[in-house]
């Protein structure tokens, strides 16, 4: 298995930062539509619907398969031999952070179901704030792996 693993490393990777780039980008958009929803369509009527329906494409088409990926390929890389050492801080950073923007992930989904709803508990100005949360965690994610401080 570890020898598989090994000859696998350079496409495991590949296949980990495509992932990543979907996920990333699913997690940027998705509270910039929850802006326009909360500022521009309301809860009812055909632009509500509209918005619904891409929040929820987005969501589940997109969003939840690329999380899936980049957890299956990350893992398949810390179980790579020689990859993650073990003594350095970055492996901890990295999984800090990677399991904050699960939980941001999972925050979003319920703010998509509760648009679904027909409800919503936050403000357009509140969102664009959350919009930030992906970005630093991205940030210190991306200097975790590459500097490997
Ligand atoms: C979800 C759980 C994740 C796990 C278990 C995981 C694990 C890993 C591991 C073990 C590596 C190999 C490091 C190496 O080859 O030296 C790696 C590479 C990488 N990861 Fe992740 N990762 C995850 C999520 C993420 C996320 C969310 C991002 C970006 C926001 C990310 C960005 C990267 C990048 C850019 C690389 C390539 C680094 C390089 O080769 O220099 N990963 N990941």
């Amino acid at each position: 298995m570890s020898d598989l693993l090994a000859l696998a490393y350079p496409w495991t990777k590949s296949l980990h930062i495509i992932s990543v780039i979907s996920w990333m980008a699913a997690l940027f958009y998705l509270p910039r539509l929850f802006v326009h929803h909360t500022e521009k369509a309301g809860l009812s009527g055909s632009t509500h619907d509209i918005f619904t329906q891409m929040e929820f494409k987005l969501a589940t088409v997109i969003m939840r398969p690329a999380m899936i990926a980049t957890w299956v390929f990350g893992l398949a890389l810390v179980f790579t031999p020689g990859i993650v050492d073990w003594s350095a801080i970055w492996p901890y950073t990295k999984a800090a952070c990677v399991i904050a923007m699960t939980g941001f992930h999972e925050w979003l989904m319920a703010r998509m179901r509760e648009f679904g709803e027909g409800q919503n508990q936050f403000t357009g100005r509140q969102y664009r704030l959350m919009n930030e949360v992906p970005t630093v965690l991205m940030i210190v994610i991306v200097l975790s792996v590459v500097v490997k401080f």
